[in-house]
């Protein structure tokens, strides 16, 4: 059986994908590197091996193609020399299921200018149109040692009348020849020619006894196996791509050509950025570089360098498509979107997908935390009573408790137990929005509540029922949440209603929460002569609200017709009709047995191809409310 979409809290499209030139495998128990395709053929030929799936992609397989020219892609680049070991963890879940991130770690060939960094923000509005421009890539990048000490800048700028004599002087004292004797020293390098001194000297006189006493900060450790080339101080700030570049010790390619004999051989003597240069100069001299590029540098004053660097994309910097286009086989439609409700997100997954649920479950985590702290599946459509969703939990932590923010209103709900569904979250406001000071609200079907809290803090008095217990109890405590609990009098439940409700004639009633089924509710709301009337009927049970409908008839026939409000009624429904709202009208019609005038319908959304959810709003019939 084929499952309905995926709903998408922002790409409801599904889509499928070429496969990427490296194969997929799952297996029961471990990391296939010999032959993962046949892996794969027997995990699809069994789905439910997957439930432990191990995940690899050959890496020795890799081959880029050829179609894909530019841009940041998995199919393009080339794997790292050796591998960035330090990316080499997993994600892994409860199950077993493994995605090996530094398997999706690609490295691009490109060029950049190697800049003052005062003049580099003005050079990268410049140079826009010439620069990477790749997503989630900053044009400007960081390299380790492109920020000189100020002490050392400072010393420098002292520098330049004496040639070069000075800097070479303080080159040797920063490399630990402290020869120069005479020098002032910064307090780093005193502490360092002190340290050095202390044993054969004796007694010191220090300078800042305090500072130089107080302990170091401490520094994250490297591990000298996660060293590789692209494992840097960067690395450790950005796990999503990192910059390197390559022969930087050599100091070629400088600018003298461009800038003129002075530059020769010279190198800028402050901090530096670079400027990440669109991918096709990669590898490319300064005389190939475009007019465009050379003419904005000449004015400026200093020395320039184009270097040719490594550009390394780790795991983190993919997309969540991108990566589960790489890792879900041949043919297979990605999906590409999931509802979030609190830290929780909701995967409606095709038949298709389900041997893949953990896999694809995971990226979502590792693409969306700290938000997201859980991913579950629907397991099935909603049929029961309460409107709750069979879920499956695949990743995260297991509690299904959450807390959702919705029109400045804060909800707790447990999906496990009570109905939620963020998307009415709209609709919601736009009842909302129709209700005035002066209105009673009566919500029928109110669930935890969004509707009934939402409105408590506009109209004058709100009265909520559900039939589940569960949502009745966290409709109390959101009450609580929303600082709303001076406006409850009290609850009432089934069983003691008539006697609690005398009680309360006398009292102010503001919100009051019933644990009823819906008809009774009705019948009981309307037959009593309560102290305020009520205006505005919400029943937001669209599979079925119109069948409570009928409660109505006769509700005021005991009263003379002077004395009551007839209440607009806000009633939900489903049409798979060609005309929609046509079909609706119908059926409330024959619900109330009589011609209803006057109804305003409104599409709310469309649930799947071709239904409609739909909200009628229309004035109850006087003919209807007082009749036998
Ligand atoms: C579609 S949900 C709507 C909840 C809420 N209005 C919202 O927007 O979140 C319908 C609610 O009606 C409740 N319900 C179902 N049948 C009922 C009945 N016969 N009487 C009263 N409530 C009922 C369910 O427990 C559920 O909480």
């Amino acid at each position: 059986m084929m499952k309905k979409s995926m709903c998408c809290c922002s790409l409801a499209a599904l889509r499928t994908h070429k496969p990427l030139p490296f194969p997929v495998c799952i297996s029961l128990s471990v990391v296939a590197a010999a032959s993962p395709r046949r892996c794969l053929s027997k995990s699809l030929s069994s789905p439910s091996s997957s439930l432990n799936a191990v995940l690899s992609i050959a890496a020795d397989d890799y081959r880029p193609p050829s179609s894909f020219h530019f841009g940041p892609s998995l199919r393009r680049g080339h794997l790292p020399e050796p591998p960035p070991l330090s990316l080499n963890h997993s994600s892994e879940d409860g199950d077993g299921g493994v995605i090996e991130k530094a398997k999706f770690c690609r490295v691009f060939d490109v060029a950049a200018l190697r800049v003052p960094v005062e003049e580099c923000a003005a050079l990268e509005s410049h140079l826009r149109g010439h620069l990477l421009n790749w997503p989630r890539v900053r044009n400007i990048a960081r390299v380790p040692g492109d920020d000189l000490d100020l002490e050392i800048r400072r010393l420098l700028r002292e520098g330049e009348g004496d040639g070069g004599a000075r800097l070479d002087s303080l080159a040797a004292r920063v490399d630990g020849r402290a020869d120069v004797e005479t020098a002032a020293l910064s307090p780093v390098l005193y502490r360092e020619k002190l340290a050095k001194e202390f044993n054969c000297s004796g007694f010191l006189k220090f300078r800042n006894l305090a500072k130089l006493s107080r302990p170091k900060k401490k520094k994250k450790k490297l591990n000298s196996k996660d060293g590789g080339d692209l494992a840097s101080k960067n690395l450790e700030k950005n796990d999503s791509y990192v910059v390197k570049v390559i022969g930087d010790e050599k100091d070629k390619g400088d600018l003298s050509g461009l800038l003129g004999e002075d530059f020769k051989g010279r190198r800028w003597r402050g901090p530096t950025r670079l400027l990440l240069l669109d991918e096709k100069y990669a590898k490319k001299g300064v005389s190939e570089l475009p007019e465009a590029i050379k003419v904005p540098m000449i004015p400026l004053s200093s020395s320039f360098e184009l270097v040719q660097c490594q550009l390394a994309l780790f795991y983190d910097y993919w997309s969540m498509s991108e990566l589960l286009e790489a890792l879900l086989p041949e043919g297979l439609i990605v999906p590409t979107g999931f509802e979030t409700i609190g830290h929780i997100a909701h995967l409606n997954l095709r038949d298709e997908h389900l041997p893949f649920r953990k896999l694809i479950a995971q990226i979502v985590l590792d693409k969306n935390r700290p938000k997201i702290q859980t991913v579950v599946n629907k397991m099935d459509a909603i049929q029961n009573e309460y409107r709750t969703m069979q879920l499956e939990v695949l990743v995260g932590n297991h509690s299904l408790v959450t807390t959702v923010v919705e029109n400045g209103f804060r909800f707790q709900v447990d999906l496990g137990k009570v109905y939620w569904n963020s998307k009415l979250a709209t609709e919601r406001q736009r009842l909302i929005c129709s209700f005035t000071r002066s209105d009673v609200v009566c919500d029928v079907f109110s669930g935890v509540g969004p509707i009934a809290i939402s409105a408590a803090r506009k109209v004058k008095c709100v009265f909520a029922n559900d039939l589940n217990p569960n949502a009745v109890e966290y409709l109390e405590r959101n009450i609580v949440l929303n600082k709303l609990e001076r406006k409850v009098e009290f609850s009432i439940t089934t069983d003691f209603f008539w006697s609690r409700l005398l009680v309360c004639h006398s009292r102010v009633l503001d919100f009051l929460v019933f644990n009823m089924e819906g008809r009774r509710f009705i019948a009981a709301m309307f037959t009593t002569q309560l102290r305020y009337s009520i205006t505005q009927v919400v029943m937001n049970l669209p599979n079925d609200a119109t069948e409570f409908l009928d409660a109505f008839r006769g509700v005021f026939r005991n009263t003379p017709r002077s004395a009551r409000t007839l209440p607009k009624i806000h009633v939900y429904g489903f049409s798979k009709a060609q005309n929609p709202e046509y079909d609706f009208q119908e059926r409330i019609n024959v619900a109330l047995c009589a011609e209803v005038v006057d109804v305003e319908m409104h599409r709310v959304r469309l649930v799947a191809p071709g239904k409609w959810m739909l909200c009628a709003s229309f004035i109850l019939p006087e003919d209807i409310a007082f009749g036998k």
